[in-house]
Parts: C-alpha cells; sequence; structure tokens
C-alpha cells in the first residue's frame, strides 16, 4: 500500500462474548418451520481448534433496514438461510440515518482516524435476527437522500469514496481488526462492496473472497485520477485489474480478486458471458469462467406468506383463493380504479427502468383496458418512462392508475390483490417479483431472459396439461411479443378453472432458500478447502 493510506484505529473495547463463539461443533437452532437441526460445518484451525465457519457479508443493503430493491432482500434473508447449515454471517453496513437511529448509544469496536479521508467507527448490533457491523461515518453516509442518490434523485457525487470506504473497512476486519472474530470467507455484492477484496489482496490478505454479481449493469466506474485517493497504487490502473474503457471499475476490480463469483441463476450466469449481457465484463468473466457458478436466489417464506402478511387485509392459502378476491376489490379501491371488470387486474412493481421494459408496457397496457380489465403500476425509475406510464393511465381514468413511489407495504398489498404481473425485463439476473407473485396466487406475465426463463413455466399446452405451468413467458423480448403475452393471459383468465390451476401450480411452487443456501454453503466450503483449511460437517454433502 501507499505510504500514509493506512488507516489507524485507535480504540477496540472488548468484543461482545456472543461474537466470539467457542470452538467445537454447536447445535443449530431450526429456521421455518421444517423441524432440522443441522450441526455446523466446523473448520479447523491451524492450531487445531475448531469452530463454526464464520462469513463477513459486505453490502450497501439489507432487509429489513435499508433497501432499494432485490439486493437488499437477499443480503438479508441469505444469512438467516445460512444459519441453518451451521454457516455464521455478519453483514458489515453503511450508517445511513435509519440505521444509526435503530443503535441508540452503542459503543464502538474500533475507530478510524483516517477512513479515506473521514472519521469513521465500527459498531456491533443485532438487529431482526440479523449480526450487523455498522460502518458510523457521518462525513460519508449521514446525509438526506436514498443509499446512491441525493434528494433530487442524482448520484452521490462521493459514491466512490462512500462505497471505497465500507470496502475498505471490510478488508481491514478481514485482516484481523477485531481480536476474536475474523471472517474464514468474505462476501461481496455488486459494485459497492466489490473493492472489499481489491484491498484484501494490496494488503496481503488471503482469505477466500465470493462476489456475488446481482446485477452488473452497475459496475461503479469512476475516474482513474482517483487511485490516489482510494490509497491505491498507480499500478492497478492495467487491464488485469481495474482498467476499464479508460476508467477504473469497482466490479472489475472485485471480479479480478475474488475467488469465486456467483450470480443470482443459472441462466444469468450463461448469459453474462455474451457481449449482450456482460455489458463490457463478459470478456473478464470468460476469463474466470472456471470459478462462475449461478445460483437462483431464494424468497424468505416467512415475509412473503399471504396466510400470515400483515399488509394484506384478508389473508389466504392456496385453499382459500376465495379471500385473494376480496383484496382484490381494496386494493382497486386503494388505487382509485372502478370495481373490477370482467378481465384480470393486471400490475406491476418495480423499477420503472428500461431494464425492466416497462417502456413497452406504456404502449401494451390498452391490451388489458380493452378486455374490461385493471391496470396498476407501482414504481419509480427512469423519467421518461414514469411519463409514458402517467400519461397511458391518463387515458384510461378509473381503468388504469400509475403510482410513483416505493413502499414495501403497497407492494404486499398488489401482489394479494392482483390476478396477474407483468415483468417484460430486457435482462433479468434472477428477478424477486414474479417469486412472490407466485407466492400470493398471481399469475406473472414475464419476458424469457435470465431468472425469469427458469423460475417461471409457461402456460403452453404440454406444461398444462402436464400440470406444471405457473405463467406466460415472451420472446423475442419485444411491445408485440408482450402484448402477445397478454393477450394469452387474458384469454386464460376467462376460463376460471385454468386460471385456479395456474394459481394453484404457482402456489406450490419451491423457492424457499434452502437448496439455494446449500449451494453457497458448497461454495464457502470448496473455497476453505483449497485455501488448505479442512472443513468438517455432518449437515452438508461435502
Ligand atoms: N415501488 C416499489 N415499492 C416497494 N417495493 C418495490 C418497489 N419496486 C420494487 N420493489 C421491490 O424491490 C425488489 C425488486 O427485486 P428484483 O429482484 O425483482 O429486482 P432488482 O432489479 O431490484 O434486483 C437485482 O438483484 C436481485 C437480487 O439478486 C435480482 O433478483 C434481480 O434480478 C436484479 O436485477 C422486490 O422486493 C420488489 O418488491
Amino acid at each position: 500500500m501507499e505510504a500514509g493510506t493506512m488507516n489507524a484505529f485507535i480504540s477496540i473495547p472488548d468484543m461482545d462474548p456472543a461474537m466470539d463463539p467457542k470452538g467445537g461443533p454447536r447445535i443449530c437452532r431450526k429456521l421455518g418451520s421444517g423441524a432440522r437441526v443441522n450441526r455446523a460445518p466446523v473448520v479447523e484451525r491451524g492450531n487445531g481448534e475448531a469452530a463454526a465457519m464464520k462469513i463477513l457479508s459486505v453490502t450497501s443493503e439489507i432487509f429489513p433496514l435499508v433497501k432499494t430493491g432485490g439486493l437488499a432482500d437477499v443480503t438479508g434473508s441469505l444469512p438467516k438461510a445460512m444459519e441453518s447449515f451451521g454457516v455464521e454471517t455478519t453483514s458489515l453496513i453503511p450508517g445511513y440515518p435509519k440505521v444509526m437511529d435503530m443503535l441508540g448509544n452503542a459503543t464502538p469496536l474500533a475507530v478510524f482516524e483516517d477512513l479515506l479521508g473521514v472519521r469513521a467507527s465500527l459498531i456491533h448490533a443485532r438487529i431482526d435476527g440479523l449480526n450487523l457491523f455498522v460502518l458510523d461515518a457521518p462525513e460519508l453516509y449521514n446525509r438526506p437522500g436514498g443509499p446512491y442518490v441525493d434528494g433530487t434523485g442524482r448520484d452521490h457525487h462521493d459514491n466512490w469514496r462512500r462505497f471505497a470506504a465500507l470496502s475498505r473497512a471490510g478488508a481491514e476486519i478481514a485482516m484481523g481488526l477485531l481480536p476474536g472474530w475474523t471472517p474464514d470467507i468474505v462476501h461481496t455484492h455488486d459494485w459497492q462492496s466489490a473493492m472489499t477484496s481489491v484491498y484484501m489482496r494490496e494488503m496481503g490478505c488471503r482469505t477466500p473472497v465470493v462476489i456475488t454479481i446481482h446485477n452488473i449493469a452497475f459496475q461503479g466506474q469512476f475516474s482513474a485520477d482517483l487511485l490516489p485517493a482510494l490509497g491505491l497504487p498507480p499500478s492497478l490502473y492495467s487491464t488485469s485489474s481495474l482498467e476499464y474503457f479508460g476508467d477504473i471499475s469497482f466490479l472489475k476490480g472485485g471480479l479480478q480478486t475474488a475467488d469465486a463469483i456467483t450470480t443470482v441463476s443459472p441462466t444469468y450466469a450463461r448469459e453474462v458471458l455474451t457481449p449482450r449481457f456482460g455489458m463490457g465484463l463478459d470478456g473478464v468473466l470468460n476469463e474466470r469462467v472456471s470459478v462462475l457458478k449461478g445460483i437462483v436466489n431464494g424468497i424468505d417464506l416467512d415475509i412473503w406468506d399471504p396466510a400470515i402478511d400483515p399488509h394484506v387485509p384478508r389473508n389466504y392459502d392456496v385453499n382459500a383463493l376465495r379471500r385473494k378476491r376480496e383484496n382484490r376489490s381494496i386494493l382497486l379501491e386503494k388505487f382509485g380504479l372502478d370495481a373490477p371488470g370482467r378481465g384480470p387486474v393486471v400490475s406491476a412493481v418495480s423499477r420503472l427502468t428500461w431494464q425492466k421494459g416497462f417502456d413497452m408496457f406504456a404502449s401494451t397496457a390498452d391490451e388489458v383496458i380493452h378486455n374490461d380489465g385493471r391496470v396498476i403500476v407501482f414504481g419509480q425509475g427512469d423519467r421518461d418512462i414514469e411519463q409514458a406510464l402517467l400519461a397511458t393511465a391518463a387515458r384510461y381514468p378509473g381503468r388504469m392508475a400509475v403510482h410513483i413511489g416505493y413502499d414495501e407495504p403497497t407492494a404486499h398489498l398488489i401482489h394479494a390483490g392482483s390476478d396477474a404481473i407483468v415483468q417484460p425485463s430486457r435482462f433479468e439476473p434472477c428477478g424477486l417479483t414474479q417469486l412472490y407473485a407466485l407466492r400470493y396466487g398471481t399469475v406473472p406475465v414475464v419476458s424469457r431472459t435470465g431468472g425469469l426463463s427458469e423460475t417461471i413455466i409457461d402456460a403452453n399446452d404440454a406444461a398444462m396439461s402436464a400440470r406444471v405451468a405457473t405463467g406466460f413467458q415472451f420472446h423475442p423480448v419485444t411491445t408485440d411479443g408482450l402484448r402477445l403475452a397478454l393477450r394469452r393471459a387474458i384469454h386464460a383468465f376467462e376460463d376460471p378453472k385454468m386460471w385456479a390451476r395456474l394459481q394453484n401450480q404457482g402456489m406450490k411452487a419451491k423457492f424457499s432458500w434452502e437448496r439455494s443456501a446449500q449451494q453457497y454453503a458448497v461454495v464457502y466450503a470448496d473455497l476453505l478447502r483449497k485455501a488448505g483449511r479442512t472443513v468438517r460437517s455432518t449437515s452438508l454433502a461435502l
């Protein structure tokens, strides 16, 4: 590292004893309703001592504390799912105002006098079952706006520093900043924490790192002039490191220095190897294809369950779909729409962006209206797409409502009260909305791309007669393709028996974390084995 760039920490009060599990196999508490009791995978340390596997997850969002999209859902639910495989995760997150408000007067574990030019401290907290290290750096995080943008929707001018500092703090923890708590594996997510492994390697830390690509469209591209301010040597401006079309890319740095790369579905793992989906990073990923793997996201069945969801006015399950219809009326009323007609209520809950394809829905929603259906769009995103959708809605008062906003309870109500959900993404690494829809008996109409293609089974004749269909897919991803898929869904809705079968099959589809969490556990264990650490387990087929 360059002289003067190491951070000095001035105090490390005693760690919370709960953070320092003593060695030996532990019995882990069961998760969810299944009666499973797993033994922890046990990592043999050099001195013959054994301890449960410890993961440091570094992330810019985590549900329920900070969420702008699916990343938070995954980083919030994966740690709980991993517990049932005996893997303990602690997540390092920025101390945004909302997070700091929940902490009260916690004593810092460590204080950085100069973390990329700012003073910061590290606080341990346990909130909503999540183990957290919170990076309290008021200069970086205590400001109005969201995690990435200011009140006017513009990127915070210093996002490079905000997320490099997060990554740098993660690297310090991996290096052994906190006596009594050193991770066996570091897990980073997207560009915001991708620099963790860059800093770790520069500091000589060989702890294995997994990086998960949730969305390769966001890459953390900044001027190469920032390298000194990032505390990194000029030599990292090279094609085999951070250099990216004349700039530097945080995500590229992470992809070059992590030991394993995962994406959130096997299809997307194949897609990112192509120029069309790789968005400039396909070359890097092709070079690293031997460590690339797709693991489909799971969903938190405790949070997304129409039978107990507090945001659903009439709770229901697969055996009481009649009650779902009551939610439909409540939903239409909330959005100021006329009572249901002959056609379906087709909704969208999404970022309204080119990725998500809602420009195409602006010109096809009339298909639903002309068949006496209702349309609800709830989300926010690109101004042009918002305007196009609002203009369409203005032509159909009482039939179509577009609300620009972001609100978790409303998202749940829409899933419960709609007949169908539309997700016409141009690319979709995994997609969670369609999974939530399935669980709520709401039939997804989706493009055939990425995770959408492997989580929804198109209602073609073969799939219907085999009783496995769960939704409607279209390809190629064009306005005509979407219109045709909407037409097919509207037609199916006219046959109540067929529709009920689709709902039934969707509600029974299995998208819990169990299988995917096991795949992550295998990735972790493989890395430890490659690093020469012995992993023993009775819960994993390792
Ligand atoms: N207006 C609104 N109000 C309330 N909630 C809203 C909302 N708009 C969207 N949401 C919520 O945000 C989440 C969106 O998650 P997705 O996975 O569908 O897409 P996203 O592009 O954010 O995630 C990226 O990361 C995830 C996680 O890996 C991948 O599944 C995905 O393909 C990738 O693009 C859902 O929980 C949805 O309910």
